[in-house]
């Protein structure tokens, strides 16, 4: 595993009573990742991001930044955004972050210096004495991650940053987080919202039942999944691929956006669909499958659907 200032997760494991919330889980951040952490309700995000934190103990496992184990120290370098989230509800704006920023050890006009940049940065300045109570839950969420900045911090752990944000505070969301990567920072955020995380993540972990079951850049996701074309074929029957018992091995996998998906084992020749398909009616689009992360991310948790069952919209904060 990485010592080069990666933030490590080694073996977790974690019971609440009977309930396992993480089995083993093992997963890395580099210096300067944005990583994604995707998972049904109740996989174990926040279990695992609660003991990154240390707020939280492990029964069996590791947590370490730089080659060493967690301390205390460290961990109040961390920024972190609570699932619940914790704000002082009668406090104003700024004086919360100078608040914070002076809890972790940072000096008053650093602390000032702070929380007025994060205030303007975060578009907040009309609002800064407001109570945060008084505030609208996406404003709060936009306090809330500024309260996790105003420290300078080190490693970023992020429980669903984006829930609940309009389009234009995904995007400072966003913005800001690519910001902190490129400083170097470790960025581990979990997220439902796929397509967003498809965008934004240099890597990608997918947890089911506690345990990590893939992880990787999108496109390594892709490569490892079965080969695919999405063929629209004029034809009797093209939608069951009727046309399909001439090619060896080719196999009818479902539909995306009207195309059939087939589905080729490895070495067979794209070329030898290709035909098949002419010869059953014009061609109208032929070309391989790029399936998006919402649609990896099912297979990977189950992988018995087929991917005709697979599309729809990206699993939500309720989805099952
Ligand atoms: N305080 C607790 N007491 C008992 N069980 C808990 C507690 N917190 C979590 N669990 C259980 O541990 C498992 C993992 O929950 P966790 O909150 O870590 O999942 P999650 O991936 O963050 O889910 P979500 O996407 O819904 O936020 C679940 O089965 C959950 O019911």
């Amino acid at each position: 595993m990485h010592d080069d200032g990666s933030l490590v997760l080694d073996r977790l494991t974690r019971y609440y009573k009977r309930v396992r919330a993480l089995d083993r889980l093992s997963m890395s951040v580099g210096p300067g990742e944005l990583f994604g952490f995707v998972g049904g309700n109740g996989a174990g995000k926040t279990t695992a991001m609660r003991i990154v934190l240390g707020v939280l103990a492990a029964d069996s496992g590791t947590v370490s930044w730089q080659g060493r184990p967690l301390d205390l120290p460290t961990r109040r370098r961390i920024g972190y955004m609570p699932e619940e989230r914790g704000l002082y509800p009668k406090m104003g704006v700024r004086e919360q972050l100078e608040h914070l920023a002076r809890l972790h050890g940072i000096d008053p006009p650093g602390a000032r210096r702070r929380a007025d940049h994060w205030v303007e940065r975060f578009g907040l300045t009309g609002r800064a004495r407001d109570e945060v109570n008084n505030l609208s839950l996406g404003n709060q969420q936009r306090v809330q991650l500024a309260a996790a900045l105003v420290h300078d911090p080190v490693l970023l752990v992020l429980d669903e940053p984006f829930s609940g944000l309009d389009p234009e505070a995904v995007d400072m969301m966003s913005g800001v987080l690519r910001e902190r990567a490129a400083e170097g920072v470790p960025v581990l955020f979990s997220s439902h919202q796929l397509e967003l995380v498809e965008q934004l993540c240099d890597r990608v972990g997918i947890i089911k039942e506690g345990a990590l079951i893939d992880e990787g850049d999108v496109d390594g996701l892709r490569d490892r999944g079965p080969r695919r074309y999405a063929v629209r074929v004029d034809a009797e029957g093209a939608d069951e691929g009727a046309w399909l018992s001439g090619v060896a091995g080719a196999r009818a996998a479902g539909t995306a956006d009207g195309a059939l998906l087939v589905e080729l084992p490895d070495g067979a020749d794209d070329q030898d669909l290709l035909r098949a398909a002419l010869s059953a009616g014009p061609v109208r689009s032929f070309a391989p499958h790029r399936p998006r992360l919402a649609e990896l991310y099912r297979e990977a948790v189950e992988p018995s659907r087929d991917a005709a069952e697979t599309e729809g919209p990206a699993p939500e904060r309720n989805a099952a």
